[in-house]
């Protein structure tokens, strides 16, 4: 488990995070989620003691990152896959790193096998690895200790399809068997489908602290799919503008998309008129669609933090 307890930091006259309070409990996976420059890698540096705050704290397990006895063994984290020596192979950068946390030699094997890299790609220097490759250390690096506690910066960053799959089930796996999982990511489809919960920071604060569900359902506006029978397509949609003052445009699958009024409505309205209906489905925005429509409306979303 993770507390972060009023966080606040800035640089000069620039506040990068504000009075942040939130909890990222084991057992689920944890996404967080902000605009370019809202602060979320801030926080992740102050989350593994890289950064110290300006005030406020972050416990890990209860305590604070530097008051770790092994605090391999507790965090992993993946920041910054580029931060590897590229003239080392991998897994003397992994050995390296098992050595001086007391890890196991043997766990290095483990970690290369959960991460797709085979012995060949271990033996190499990582200066010529792609992006995906390092990817795959930097999560190698972060699994090495066994952590209660994962923090992963855009840890899909560079990845492909597979890789990215890779890694949702993955974190999903970590999060099953009850770790603390807490990652950073720009591509909202694929959060979607990883995350449980999410923490939402933009300008630096809190904005939202939910179930990935209730947030989408929260933030969703009502939209219907909805079919006449043929000859019937004008007057139903004269009738939902009409009685309804619903919002109605073509949908790409041809029928009407209608926001505003639910599916409820719209069927009782078109059998007190007579009018008969092939299709009737409710359809839920996705994270990508709620995300987008906050960061048109809401100036936290938008803007770089200025002060
Ligand atoms: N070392 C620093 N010195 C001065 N300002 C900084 C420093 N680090 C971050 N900032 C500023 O703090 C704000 C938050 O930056 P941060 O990198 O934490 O955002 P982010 O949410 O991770 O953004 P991104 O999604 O682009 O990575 C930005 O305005 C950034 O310019």
């Amino acid at each position: 488990m993770m507390e972060v307890r009023e966080l606040t930091k800035r640089y000069g006259d620039k506040t990068a995070v504000s009075g942040l309070s939130f909890v990222v409990r084991p057992g689920r996976v944890t996404g967080f989620l902000g605009p370019n420059g809202a602060g979320k890698s801030t926080t992740m540096r102050m989350m593994l003691g890289l950064d110290t705050p300006t005030s406020g704290s972050v416990l890990i397990d209860g305590r604070p990152y530097r008051r770790l006895a092994e605090p391999l063994r507790t965090v992993g984290s993946l920041l910054d896959a580029k931060g590897v020596h590229g003239g080392r192979t991998a897994y003397a950068h992994l050995a390296g790193l098992a050595a001086s946390n007391r890890i196991p030699r043997r766990r290095v094997d483990e970690v290369l096998e959960m991460t797709g890299l085979d012995p060949a790609t271990a033996r190499r220097r990582t200066k010529g690895f792609s992006l995906g490759m390092g990817q795959r250390l930097g999560i190698a690096g972060a699994l090495l200790g066994d952590p209660r506690v994962l923090i992963l910066d855009e840890p899909v960053n560079g990845l492909d399809t597979e890789g990215i799959r890779w890694i949702r089930e993955l974190m999903k796996s970590l999060a099953a068997e009850g770790r603390t999982v807490f990652l950073s990511s720009h591509l909202m489809s694929e959060m979607e489908l990883t995350a449980d919960h999410l923490i939402v920071i933009g300008r630096g604060r809190l904005l939202a602290d939910t179930s990935v569900r209730e947030f989408i359902a929260s933030h969703s506006r009502a939209h219907t799919v909805v079919r006449a029978a043929e000859g019937d397509a004008d007057r139903l949609r004269d009738v939902l503008e009409g009685e309804l003052r619903a919002r109605v445009s073509l949908d790409a699958g041809g029928g009407w998309l209608v926001e505003g009024p639910g599916a409820a409505a719209i069927g009782e309205l078109a059998r007190e008129r007579g009018l008969a209906l092939h299709e009737l489905t409710p359809r839920f925005s996705s994270l990508e669609e709620v995300y987008t429509a906050m960061a048109h409306t809401s100036v936290e979303y938008t803007a770089e933090v200025t002060r």
